[in-house]
């Protein structure tokens, strides 16, 4: 039985191109800017990124998101750097039709909704919440970043599983990065591989998917 969902973002409720065509381009844009107008907040996340890399942590930032590195440091910033393009409407998240359209009969059926995304937790409420297929905020239950693990290991699934308060068995979930469903599989979670690139998953879309 499904009493949950978890679902990634990028290539799985959101299109690969809109996190890497124009989420990451405008990080890579204004991040110095960022940084130097914020300068608080930013210390620490540049200490951070210094302690695992010495140079410029600038420098290391912007190389960082070229290489699409799942670092918590670089994460947060993003976010805080998105937050403002999409408060004066520069940016606007992409959510597909299928995957906004099956998110609201779930809710409706009484599932709890929840995302799992190596996108800050603030980076997840932003796409949802300023999206194409409005503010999608309010079916959600639970954000979980990589402050709960990397997806790509299954301890962070029980984690996870832990923290939503269902047996790993009830939650299904969804992502297109076959090794993140491999890791849910190894915690006893439910998972459907979705690809919308090459139609090569078990699903090419949420739109055939019955919980
Ligand atoms: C929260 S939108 C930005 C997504 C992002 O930064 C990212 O790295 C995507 O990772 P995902 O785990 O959603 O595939
Ligand atoms: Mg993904």
């Amino acid at each position: 039985m499904t009493k949950a969902v978890l679902t990634d973002i990028e290539g799985t409720t959101s299109s690969i191109a809109f996190v890497t065509d124009t989420l990451f381009p405008y990080a890579k844009a204004h991040l110095r800017d960022f940084v130097e107008r914020n300068r608080e907040i930013s210390a620490p996340l540049l200490d951070a990124v210094g302690a695992e890399e010495p140079g410029d942590p600038v420098e290391t930032l912007l190389r960082w998101i070229d290489e699409d590195r799942k670092a918590t440091p670089l994460k947060t910033l993003q976010g805080l750097i998105w937050a403002e393009g999409y408060a004066d409407g520069t940016l606007k998240g992409h959510v597909y039709r299928d995957a906004a359209d099956a998110l609201r009969r779930w809710h409706d059926a009484g599932v709890a909704l929840h995302i799992y995304s190596s996108g800050s937790i603030a980076a997840q409420k932003l796409i949802f919440g300023n999206s194409n297929e409005g503010d999608l905020t309010p079916l959600f239950s639970g954000y979980f970043d990589t402050t709960s693990g990397p997806k790509k290991d299954a301890e962070s699934y029980r984690t996870i599983a832990r923290a939503i308060g269902e047996a790993p068995g009830d939650i299904l979930f969804l992502s297109d990065n076959i090794q993140e469903i491999d890791a849910a599989r190894e915690a006893g979670m439910q998972a459907i591989h979705i690809d919308r690139e090459t139609g090569g998953g078990e699903m090419a879309s949420f739109a055939g998917i019955e919980l």
